[in-house]
């Protein structure tokens, strides 16, 4: 079974009028990893696709999104799958790969349908392409790794990046994940703006008992999100999107838009932060 949610976007003005609730409805993503199910949500900035596939017992195949509107999903877009369950399998175009825990499979354009198996948890991200790169799947252990922060301001982490120019070839896609050192919460913080790429965010690995304050809106209006555990939060191109967790926690951030420089970013200073 696949379900879609569509997310339309919304420009920074009307998005400061919003209450809690309106900013969870246009910005705020949860119960996407179900077993038996693939649940996604197709957002109108930079038209990403993003979700969870849980295969279970079963298998799950993830083809025809009316959506995208196409006879398949791949046919005009690329995809990365992050499997943050167990080691499980995803089969594209006759092959099956075995993708661990903290393993990102991409899957280039015109590849088919995908189908999950397994006792994965698998995050999905798909974006608009226009052209095929090869599918490549890339362990946590060749992943790009860039160690910033620092213990003193809470914000001590490694940030590992799969789909990037270095690591591997994608249109728009790229992709990766953070973690940190224990007792640092803090994420992205300095925060910055890159107004030519939209972002997502999926908090995962934090306690049942644990938030994460995720921090959005312009810098001189921000808002806050209270995720939980596999909660995924949606970044306007004009927005800041930073957070600080109440416990241990890891975050995949994924982007689409203009180009694919990861370091394409504005920095916002903290006095101009309201
Ligand atoms: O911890 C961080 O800092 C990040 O992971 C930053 C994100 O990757 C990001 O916002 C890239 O534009
Ligand atoms: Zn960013």
């Amino acid at each position: 079974m696949t379900n879609v949610e569509t997310r339309y976007a919304i420009d920074p003005e009307t998005a400061r009028k919003l209450d809690t609730q309106g900013l969870r409805d246009h910005f705020h993503a949860s119960g996407l990893f179900v077993e038996g199910e693939i649940n996604l949500v197709y957002t109108h900035y930079d038209r990403l696709i993003l979700g969870g596939a849980v295969p279970g017992s079963g298998e799950l195949v993830l083809d025809h999104v009316k959506e995208a509107g196409t006879p398949s999903l791949l046919d005009r877009r690329e995809l990365g799958v992050l499997n943050i369950g167990d080691t499980g399998t995803v089969t594209v175009a006759g092959k099956s790969h075995e993708i661990a825990r903290g393993d990102v499979l991409y899957v280039g354009m015109g590849s088919g349908p995908v189908t999950f198996s397994g006792p994965g948890r698998f995050y999905v991200l798909s974006a608009p392409a226009h052209r095929t790169c090869p599918t490549k799947l890339i362990r946590a252990q060749d992943a790009r790794r860039v160690e910033l922060g620092s213990a003193e301001t809470s914000n001590e982490r490694v940030i590992l990046q799969f789909l990037h120019p270095e690591v591997a070839e994608s249109c728009q896609l790229l992709m990766g994940y953070t973690q940190f050192a224990q007792g640092s919460v803090w994420n992205t913080m300095p925060a910055h703006l890159h107004d030519r790429r939209m972002e997502a965010y999926l908090y995962f690995e934090l306690g049942p008992d644990q938030r994460v304050f995720h921090i959005m809106g312009k810098p001189e209006e921000t808002r806050h999100l209270v995720m939980a555990n596999e909660d995924a939060v949606i970044s306007p191109p004009w927005s800041i999107h930073c957070g600080a967790g109440t416990g241990a926690y890891t975050f995949c951030w994924a982007m689409a838009g203009d180009n694919v420089d990861f370091t394409d970013m504005d920095m916002v200073a903290m006095e101009d932060l309201r």
